[in-house]
């Protein structure tokens, strides 16, 4: 259970990005953070993952807290982070040493670490290419290799941050697709996204609004009874063609009536 309380948090005295953001993330579920341009999800994923400090309040996994220097670590271990850009990561020369990089790094047991890092990239379908330069894959390769290093390390949590927005079609498919098999096997997951099609995989939405939380609920109320244009965020084409489908069943409604009325049958 990951929980903020009443968190603040400013770049610049004076100039508030978050104020008092309290909300609870369950073990499992699967949670979209949405909102306009700027107005601080990454901020906030951050502060979830204890690379940013809270100015006021508390971030919280379980009874664990960010702003105790001794327990950052252990919070850090648990949690994840996929990025929006995954070269950003990358700091040697194959998929594997980058999946046992991050290994090495939190101390695995030497003889444990290659079952680890063949499991991680099998689970993104990545485990042909392991002996491949990462700077050579296509985006949605590089970043499914991200995600075998997170996965490598066995977090309970993973914060996508915008991790796909950079991708094709293709690879933004193999990575939803991939957070989507994450979920069902049990991992938290809390993606941060401008794509609203995106945010309808989810099981509940946050969107952040001028520094708090404007709605936290359900994706379906969310896209039918918010002005979700008011926030800058675009309708998913799906819930676009439901609304429109349903201003015109009066329609519908009266055509099968004329039609019921001139050819009864008898
Ligand atoms: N390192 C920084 N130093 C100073 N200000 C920052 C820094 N990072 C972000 N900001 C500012 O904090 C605010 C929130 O930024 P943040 O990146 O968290 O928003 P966002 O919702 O993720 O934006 P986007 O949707 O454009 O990625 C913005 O006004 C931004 O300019």
């Amino acid at each position: 259970m990951l929980t903020l309380d009443r968190v603040c948090f400013y770049y610049k005295k004076g100039e508030p990005v978050l104020e008092n953001l309290s909300f609870t993330v369950q073990a499992g579920e699967y949670a979209a953070i949405v909102g306009p341009n700027g107005c601080g999800k990454s901020t906030l994923a951050k502060l979830m993952d204890g690379l940013l400090l809270p100015k006021e309040g508390h971030v919280r996994l379980e009874h664990l807290d960010t702003s105790r220097p001794a327990e950052l670590a252990q919070i850090r271990g648990r949690i994840g982070f996929v990025f929006q850009n995954p070269e950003d990561q990358f700091i040697t020369t194959t998929v594997m040493d980058e999946v046992l990089f991050g290994l090495e790094n939190i101390r695995v047991p030497r003889e444990e670490m290659a079952g680890r890092a063949l499991e991680a990239l099998r689970a993104v379908q990545m485990e042909e290419h392991a002996e491949a330069m990462p700077h050579q894959l296509s985006g949605g390769q590089k970043q499914r290799v991200a995600i075998a290093a997170i996965l490598a390390m066995r977090p309970e949590i993973i914060i996508f941050d915008e991790a796909t927005s950079m991708l094709d079609p293709l690879g933004r498919k193999q990575v939803l697709d991939i957070m989507r098999s994450l979920h069902r096997a049990g991992m938290t997951i809390i993606h941060i996204t401008h794509h609203m099609e995106e945010a309808l995989e989810a099981k509940r939405i946050l969107l952040l609004h001028e520094g708090r939380l404007a709605y936290d609920g359900d994706p379906f109320r969310f896209f039918d009874e918010l002005p979700v244009a008011d926030y800058h965020l675009e309708l998913p084409f799906s819930v676009r063609v439901h609304q429109k489908l349903r201003l015109e069943a009066p329609f519908h409604a009266d055509w099968k009536e004329a039609v019921r009325t001139q050819w009864p049958i008898s």
